[in-house]
């Protein structure tokens, strides 16, 4: 893994996909740490991924992975982090993308349209693969609003 230490976190959607990566990860020799939601009773998915795009965004962690129903809350609120790129995946083909050209940092994975093997071969594919930098630097330089 190119990163060791994780953060993982989502609304109801989650639960069932964060355990299973989480134990996938911590098989692999990553740390690990789930800010929940534990259960599916309903909340508010903001609330989760400000906690995982804060600890990526300061340096606490070296990515983050976040679920929600569609993705898109989740990865709306993470993007308000300027140290934040978060990626809205949905096969190991974007997963691929996002790390080798947009040098992502949180991983956004929809449950509700993921199975979830593939939610965990796509949490593999984020953490194992490299950026290429290059042409890509410089456009992920640019992302950042002036
Ligand atoms: O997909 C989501 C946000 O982008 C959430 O996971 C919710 O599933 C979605 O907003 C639907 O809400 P519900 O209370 O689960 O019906």
């Amino acid at each position: 893994m190119l990163f060791k230490k994780i953060a993982i976190g989502g609304d109801h959607a989650s639960p069932e996909y964060k355990e299973a990566i989480k134990k996938q990860l911590e098989a692999a020799g990553c740390e690990v740490t789930d800010f929940g939601t534990m259960t599916e009773e309903s909340v508010d998915y903001p609330d989760f991924a400000h906690k995982v795009a804060k600890g990526v965004n300061d340096g606490e962690f070296e990515a983050g992975i976040l679920i929600c129903g569609s993705a898109n809350g989740v990865a709306m609120t993470a993007n308000k982090y300027p140290n934040v790129r978060a990626g809205l995946c949905w096969n190991n083909e974007i997963v691929q993308l996002v790390r080798q050209h947009n040098n992502a940092n949180v991983l956004c994975i929809p449950a509700r349209f993921t199975a979830r093997q593939q939610a965990m071969a796509m949490a593999e594919t984020f953490l194992t693969t490299e950026f290429e930098g290059g042409r890509h630097e410089t456009r992920v330089s640019k992302i950042a609003c002036s």
